[in-house]
């Protein structure tokens, strides 16, 4: 914990505990939960839904969740120069042009939702110059190193990276944000995710590396046996979740760690995505650990990853649809569901008055 770089002055050190919600509180939303007007245990995961939005927000019963803002991360890799993905590099800048016009699959349901959607160019290789400048404010670099071959990120960079994610949360919060989604954009990011999952629980390659934007049987064997060639390049230095995210990691997935590291030492919830955004929680957990308290899993990726990095965690996805997008759509999908079970546990009658 002490060989890496130094984190983020916004962030406490690495190892910091982040407390836990109000237990009191949890308690009382449980207590709440059962009075309501129905059987006992009636509104299954809901029920559990219910008292996570009212324990993360200190509030029972809890308020309306209003304010949801989903930020996507968007890089590319270096690794996806070598047959990784079924999609060439162009892609991640064109989607990123394609969140600006507000027409990705994360930008329709986010409108549905009510959600705002703000996307940041961390590492893109493509030059952005045309857009707004907001969007590339935050840029790390161009393009992450092949994390079979070399370190992803330079120190100076890691730390960079690490020190963008935690403002970019900062802002979020400032903003008003009451729930928080987690999404990423990078043609070739479903590696290093796996990657940083793997090196995380200490696994084989072959355990956490799944198709990606769907590469065939023959691109699955050379994808895993590329990361496992990143785990075995970088070996014992992952035991430090820093050196995990600036050797094995990217711009964009350093900075999503470190999002959600602080999102949670603020005691602001956040939902996750699908691998990457997931295997980034796993780092968080590592840099803050009890983060995973302020989480919820908003979707079950097809990626093996995922269920591995989720089960660690203790966190169960409110869908279950076979998505594999990534963006923060399967997150923002999840946020009706989220909604509703904060306003049951709020709006409900309670048992007790319904009888004399
Ligand atoms: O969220 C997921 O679980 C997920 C699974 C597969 C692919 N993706 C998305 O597809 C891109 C990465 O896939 P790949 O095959 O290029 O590594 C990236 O833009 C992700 O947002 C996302
Ligand atoms: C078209 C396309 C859109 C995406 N959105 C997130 N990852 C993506 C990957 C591709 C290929």
């Amino acid at each position: 914990m002490t060989s890496g770089p130094d984190l983020a002055p916004t962030l406490p050190p690495a190892g910091t505990p982040v407390p836990a919600p109000d237990p009191a509180l949890v308690e009382a939303a449980r207590e709440r939960l059962g009075g309501l007007a129905t059987p006992a245990g009636a509104l299954g995961r809901l029920g559990d839904l219910a008292v996570w939005v009212a324990a993360t927000q200190g509030a029972v019963p809890p308020a309306p969740i209003e304010r949801v803002r989903a930020v996507v991360l968007a890089g590319d890799h270096g690794v996806s120069d070598h047959g990784v993905s079924a999609y060439p590099k162009a892609i991640t800048g064109a989607m990123v042009r394609t969140f600006v016009a507000g027409r990705a699959g994360v930008s329709v349901l986010a409108r549905q939702h009510g959600v705002t959607v703000r996307v940041l160019d961390l590492g893109v290789e493509e030059d952005l110059a045309d857009l707004d400048p907001a969007v590339r404010e935050f840029k790390v670099r161009a393009g992450s190193a092949p994390i079979h071959l070399q370190d992803a990120l330079t120190v100076g960079e890691a730390r960079r990276a690490m020190a963008v994610g935690a403002m970019i949360a900062d802002q979020e919060i400032a903003a008003g944000a009451q729930l928080l989604v987690s999404g990423d954009m990078g043609i070739g990011n479903t590696t290093p995710a796996a990657a940083l999952i793997a090196a995380s629980l200490g696994l084989p390659a072959e355990a956490v590396t799944g198709r990606g934007t769907g590469v065939d049987d023959a691109g699955l064997a050379h994808k895993t046996a590329i990361v496992q060639q990143a785990l075995d390049r970088v070996g014992d230095r992952a035991d430090d979740p820093v050196v995990t995210l600036q050797a094995l990691g990217s711009a964009d997935l350093t900075a999503s760690a470190t999002f959600l590291a602080r999102a949670a030492h603020a005691g602001v919830p956040v939902v996750l995505d699908g691998v990457i955004s997931v295997a980034a929680a796993l780092v968080a957990e590592r840099l803050a650990p009890g983060a995973a308290a302020w989480f919820v899993a908003g979707h079950r990726s097809t990626e093996p990853g995922q269920a591995i990095a989720l089960e660690k965690l203790g966190l169960e996805p409110v869908l279950d649809l076979g998505m594999r997008l990534g963006e923060g759509s399967g997150a923002v999908a999840a946020v009706p569901l989220i909604r509703s079970a904060g306003l049951l546990l709020a709006d409900m009658a309670l048992l007790a008055d319904l009888l004399p």
